[in-house]
């Protein structure tokens, strides 16, 4: 490095020159302090060739020299001399540096970005200190100037890492934690805390069990629960939406198909659901959607633990707990004929009721904390919260979707918004007006009413066209009514129509979008 041109005692102690006395030939010193003093030595030539400057600085913070390639720093720090800048304070001429610490704590700064009005500069710190290691002033190395644009490759690589490094870890923290667990079911209302009770209880069990409740109530959840405290834990959980599947392909769905029975993709035969949960639970999600002719397997199934592939005479043994639920009143259905008795029975056995949200509203702060929570871990948004005039709107409002509409509702405000904390005012804008759907059941006269269902265009007007087109006019109109009550809402409109899911689906997929009620009757 450039001998210091200065005659302070320090800057002559502190910057030595060739102190150890390797011997020419023989290669490195012999002694360790030796040796290290070399590499300080080599390491500081380094540093001092490679930097873009160099200042020593003493331990009242005076600045005693500067080098040759600071100097071009001068200018834009407000100075047209060197003579004018050493001897000055260095927290006087150099704005934003840390040089006066590294003197006061004896601790170096490796690397750290420096921006002041000269630029941004890539520096480095170091105390000197004497033989005895007192703290005799700092040497600040300026590495890189401009590193926004130097190292901007690796200024856009460290920031994409990091951002790496904090998606895997919200991964692995998700991953970690047990997806559904009985205390993932929020709520401490009496209801909640009973529903969660017989939950622990059947879990130990190996008993089927039914789970009733409005759409929404967490029956899926719950059922996941279940599985994951039960002694079936380490194998499948395996669910089935019946309403979902059309009735056709349900008996090969539940039973599998067996080889050569098909030709075509089912050639080589396949395994159903039975087959696929053996040794841990099947989950029949809408079982009163069941086909009332597929009943009776579904029946021998559970009862002889055996499953017959269709196409196949042979019957495999299973091992399989099963969890049903339903939204619909099965005992309704029974005595009205659509559900078989004893299935229903063999189902029944520990039936667990699920509350509605609006049964346990003194639940509705939790829910809404724990959702935020989990709609912000998943989307990577901010944590929000809401103020107590949104819980008293939410609270007001009906809840025919009830958990999964409360949390539709916080995802949308969510991510329409960027304040963090969720007010009334927030929630207004997204939360349906108008008819207050009330508890979903038979086709409420209010509910018609609210779709005019009834009126335009009336009855003289239907009686004057064929019957067939007068029949699908009222079934339109009857589904755009439902619709419109339980605000788009398809599995609530379907049970208040006393018709399938799937056949709601079928419906609306067959009218397209005409048959769905405009935005604002939602
Ligand atoms: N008690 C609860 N605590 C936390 N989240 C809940 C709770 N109940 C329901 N949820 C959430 O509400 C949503 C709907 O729940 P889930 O699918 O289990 O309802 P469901 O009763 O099975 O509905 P459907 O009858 O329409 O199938 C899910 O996102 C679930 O995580």
């Amino acid at each position: 490095m450039p001998a210091p041109q200065h005659d302070d005692p320090l800057t002559l102690r502190a910057l030595p020159g060739p102190a150890a006395s390797p011997a020419p030939s023989t290669g490195l010193p012999q002694d360790a302090a030796a040796v290290l003093q070399l590499a300080a030595q080599s390491m500081f030539d380094v540093f001092a060739q490679a930097a873009q400057g160099m200042m020593v600085v003493d331990r009242s913070h005076r600045i005693v020299w500067i080098s040759e390639g600071y100097k071009r720093f001068l200018p834009a720090l407000g100075f047209d001399s060197e003579q004018a800048f050493v001897g000055r304070r260095v927290e006087e001429v150099v704005p934003n540096t840390l040089m006066a610490q590294v003197i006061e704590t004896g601790r170096p700064m490796l690397l750290d970005l420096l921006t002041n009005q000269a630029g941004s500069f890539l520096v480095s710190r170091l105390p000197l200190r004497d033989a005895q290691g007192v703290v005799l002033g700092a040497v600040g190395l300026v590495l890189l100037d401009h590193p926004e644009t130097t190292m901007q490759p690796l200024m856009l690589k460290f920031a994409r890492l990091q951002r790496e490094l904090e998606d895997a870890r919200r991964q692995l923290a998700a991953q970690r934690r047990p997806k559904h667990t009985i205390a993932g079911y929020i709520g401490s209302s009496a209801v909640a805390m009973e529903a969660k009770r017989q939950a622990r209880r059947v879990a130990a069990t190996a008993a089927t069990v039914l789970l009733l409740g409005e759409t929404g109530t967490g029956k899926e959840l719950l059922a996941h629960a279940i599985h994951a405290a039960s002694p079936r834990a380490g194998a499948a959980f395996v669910g089935v939406n019946i309403a979902a599947v059309p009735d056709s392909l349900l008996e090969a769905e539940f039973f599998g198909v067996a080889p050569g029975a098909y030709t075509g993709a089912e050639r080589k035969g396949r395994d159903g659901k039975f087959k696929l949960a053996d040794g841990g639970t099947l989950f029949l999600d809408e079982i009163g959607d069941m086909p009332l002719a597929l009943q009776p397997k579904l029946l021998r199934a559970l009862q002889e633990q055996e499953v017959e592939p269709l196409g196949s005479n042979q019957v495999h043994k299973v091992d399989v707990r099963v969890i049903a639920a339903t939204s619909r009143d099965l005992t309704a259905m029974v005595a009205e004929g659509q559900f078989r008795a004893d299935l229903f029975y063999r189902l029944n056995v520990l039936p667990i009721r699920l509350p509605a949200l609006c049964e346990r509203l003194g639940d509705l702060e939790a829910l809404v904390e724990a959702l935020l929570e989990d709609i912000a871990r998943r989307s990577g948004l901010a944590h929000r919260a809401v103020s107590e005039d949104a819980l008293a709107l939410l609270a007001a409002h009906d809840w025919p979707g009830n958990i999964r509409e409360l949390r539709n509702v916080l995802e949308q405000v969510a991510l329409l918004n960027d304040e963090l904390l969720l007010t009334a005012a927030h929630f207004r804008a997204v939360l349906p007006a108008g008819v207050r759907a009330g508890v979903p059941g038979p086709l409420a006269s209010d509910a018609l009413q609210g779709a005019s269902w009834s009126t335009a265009p009336g009855a003289g007007e239907l009686l004057a066209v064929p019957l067939p087109q007068a029949v699908a006019e009222l079934e339109r109109r009857a589904v755009r009514a439902a619709l419109a009550a339980t605000r788009g809402n398809k599995v609530a409109a379907a049970r208040q129509l006393g018709i399938a899911r799937a056949t709601l689906y079928e419906k609306l997929a067959l009218w397209g979008r005409e048959a769905e009620p405009p935005p604002d009757d939602r």
